[in-house]
């Protein structure tokens, strides 16, 4: 059996250090995650006997003989119960003696607390079975956005999920989210963690990691909440390192050396976040009330970065982020335990692209890193199931064509957090057909995470709630935000007025990809209508034909078009013909637009996806086929869109410079003379 769990990062808007001392502090999180897998030994080769940690990121494997550890804490082994924390003076010798046995680098001797939260939290909820455990992180780790309460919050839930403590619907194999009592659960015990790792913590950082969205923490009570204006933010990784315990520690020993005086710090603080949290909750419709409440939240950030000081937890680092962002006009705070690590600027709504973009290349160019987050997004922990019962995906049915995303179970992955952005698209232009779902999504996901402005079209009323979901795809990097742009492709005129609206919107196109697509699956060539033939056409490659004819006018030497085909272009598919033969068609499109163009700079390429859990395949196929579907390839399973998307970064940046009229196969091992 194989559980996955993750939970999200968080930022903490105001209030941090003082809610430790009983003052209101005011977090969200943000959708950056830190993923966990268990798997049950038997399936995954460990030999039998032992607990191994893979930390992923940091390339780092911990193990250790389950008997071992059965002789060391034999106290814990048992369900326990997280308020039962009474174990933990007598637990922890042992636990430390089991982690420094593990020679941690000297370098990374940080992670001696969540290794030490690990054990006790794998003992503790899951006693002394052998498994192997699968840590990554999108999370910095140890520079403010809750790296380690994301850590705590994945691994409880994932392993209440695999002792069975929480219950997991057997029928289910995509994300879910937990009911309300499951995440008070996994809060308990992600708070037990949080206490290995940070000493005294308040818990706003696992609770907001649980709860997710944001919420106003006070002596362990949240309140969730929910702002009513855009909450644009940018976080500046200062990449100082620092230590949350050390700096909460530092706090409370300054809150004694003047009880009155950090009393009244404190109380400031408390005074701070009610404030903030009652301007983000109240209506702000037009744009002069969102200006004024902006200008409000900007002095409130501004004063409790001036309290955070006197608390003794700024750096220069942190200041210096302050300055450059002070020159722009706009205010910014240290987020988390501070002493280094990420500073968050508000960015307000009508703030200028152009401005962003010099900020952060200032900021950059002092080699700091830069993301932007908007806040207050729906960002849950949650768990999946693997299927462990031979198929490769459970039966299900759509009935319409255009196929829809959000309800596919499993979800198509669209996202990976191994992937691992570099700018190669930074500043470029990109217009993708059909980017509300499937591969297409995808490509707009990871196009953006490079730094490309990203629109997409997708069909309206069947498709805007997947179009809504990529529109809320991370985009750490993106300079603008996605445009999706209803339209109907196979008609010309169509095509002209979206070309027009990117044009117009982002002044040219850098990057096509040619995507959208219908499939019908059709038992004879007799059964194939005209108007099916027409409607397949129009759409698969007459689209191609009318976005490139509009497109180029405005793209220059340098620009990139990408097709989207098929496998079974090449090796024929008998119940898809039609479909079949407009990816024919792409593949020859590709080759000879690829030599018209080769004059102007312009290189054409083409992407032959094998079979792809996508919105088309449970539209277009029956229960049966759905359930085998991808098991004949070589590899034997399908591809996820992510494992597609990466073909279209690579043919789109400056990577592939001496390629054109190819194509690239990810198909999971088909080989296909093209
Ligand atoms: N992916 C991970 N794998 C293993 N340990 C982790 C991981 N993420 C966090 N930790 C543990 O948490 C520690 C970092 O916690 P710390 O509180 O210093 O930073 P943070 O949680 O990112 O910041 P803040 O508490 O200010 O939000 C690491 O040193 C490590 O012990
Ligand atoms: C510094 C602190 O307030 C927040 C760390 O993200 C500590 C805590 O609340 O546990």
């Amino acid at each position: 059996m194989e559980i996955r769990a993750r939970a999200p990062g968080k930022i903490i808007l105001s209030g941090e250090h003082a809610v430790v001392h009983g003052a209101t502090a005011v977090a969200a999180s943000i959708d950056l995650y830190t993923h966990v897998l268990i798997r049950s030994s038997t399936s995954s080769g460990t030999d039998d006997g032992l607990l191994e940690l893979q930390l992923k990121d940091l390339g780092l494997v911990f193990s250790w003989p389950v008997q071992r550890i059965k002789e060391t804490l034999p106290e814990l082994g048992t369900a326990l119960s997280p308020s039962s924390t009474s174990f933990l003076p007598e637990s922890m010798k042992s636990i430390a003696t089991l982690v420094e046995e593990q020679n941690i680098p000297e370098a990374k001797i940080g992670l001696f607390g969540g290794v030490s939260a690990f054990l006790l939290l794998y003992t503790s909820i899951q006693g002394f079975k052998p498994a192997t455990v699968v840590i990554s992180s999108d999370l910095p780790m140890g520079s403010g956005l809750g790296s380690s309460a994301a850590f705590c919050v994945a691994l409880s839930a994932a392993l209440l999920a695999y002792s069975g403590a929480v219950r997991l619907d057997v029928n289910n194999y995509g994300w879910l989210t937990l009911a309300e009592l499951e995440l008070e659960l996994v809060n308990k015990w992600a708070f037990v963690g949080e206490k290995i790792i940070h000493g005294k913590p308040s818990g706003i950082d696992n609770t907001v990691s649980t709860f997710g969205n944001m919420i106003m923490f006070r002596l362990g009570e949240l309140t969730r909440i929910k702002s009513n204006m855009p909450l644009r933010m940018l976080i500046t990784n200062t990449k100082v390192g620092r230590n949350t315990k050390a700096l909460v520690a530092g706090v409370s020993e300054r809150a004694s050396r003047h009880p009155d005086a950090m009393a009244a710090v404190f109380s400031a603080v408390d005074s701070i976040s009610k404030e903030l949290s009652t301007i983000i909750q109240s209506p702000a419709s037009d744009e002069l009330s969102i200006t004024e409440n902006e200008d409000k939240l900007e002095e409130l950030l501004e004063m409790n970065q001036g309290l955070l000081q006197s608390m003794g937890v700024s750096h220069s680092s942190i200041e210096a982020v302050i300055r450059t962002t002070l020159k722009y006009k706009l205010a910014s705070k240290l987020t988390g335990a501070g002493g280094g690590g990420c500073v968050l600027t508000l960015l307000p709504a009508l703030l200028a692209d152009a401005v962003v973009d010099k900020v952060i290349a200032e900021l950059e160019s002092c080699g700091f890193q830069c993301l932007i987050t908007a806040i207050g997004a729906l960002q849950f922990s949650v768990l999946s199931r693997m299927a462990s019962d031979g198929k490769q995906f459970p039966p299900l049915r759509q009935e319409k064509q255009p196929g829809l995303e959000h309800l596919m179970d499993p979800t198509p992955q669209a996202t990976s957090h191994e992937y691992r952005p570099s700018n190669k698209l930074k500043g470029k232009v990109a217009l993708v057909t059909g980017g509300d779902s499937g591969i297409g999504r995808a490509v707009c996901h990871c196009f953006a995470m490079e730094g490309a402005s990203v629109a997409f079209t997708y069909v309206k009323s069947q498709e805007d709630k997947d179009a809504e979901d990529t529109m809320q795809s991370p985009k750490p990097m993106t300079p603008k935000s996605p445009l999706c742009i209803a339209a109907d492709v196979g008609y010309d005129e169509n095509c002209k007025r979206v070309v027009d609206e990117v044009v117009k919107a982002y002044g040219c196109i850098d990057i096509l990809v040619n995507n959208a697509a219908v499939q019908y699956k059709s038992d004879s060539v007799e059964d194939i209508s005209p108007q099916q033939l027409e409607n397949v056409f129009r759409t698969n490659i007459f689209s191609y034909f009318y976005f490139v004819r509009h497109a180029l006018k405005h793209m220059k030497e340098g620009s990139i078009i990408i097709n989207t085909t098929s496998v079974n272009a090449y090796k024929g598919h008998p119940t898809l013909l039609d479909y079949t033969a407009t990816k024919g068609a792409i593949v020859a499109f590709t080759r000879g637009l690829a030599l018209q163009l080769v004059k102007r700079g312009i290189r054409v390429n083409g992407v032959a996806p094998g079979p792809v859990w996508t919105p088309l395949i449970p539209a277009s196929f029956s229960e049966e086929d759905v359930a085998r579907f991808g098991s004949s390839v070589p590899m034997g399973r399908a591809g996820q869109p992510i494992e597609i998307a990466p073909c279209y970064v690579f043919l789109a940046s400056s990577d592939s410079s001496y390629i054109t009229g190819q194509v690239l196969h990810p198909n999971g091992g088909v080989i296909v003379n093209g």
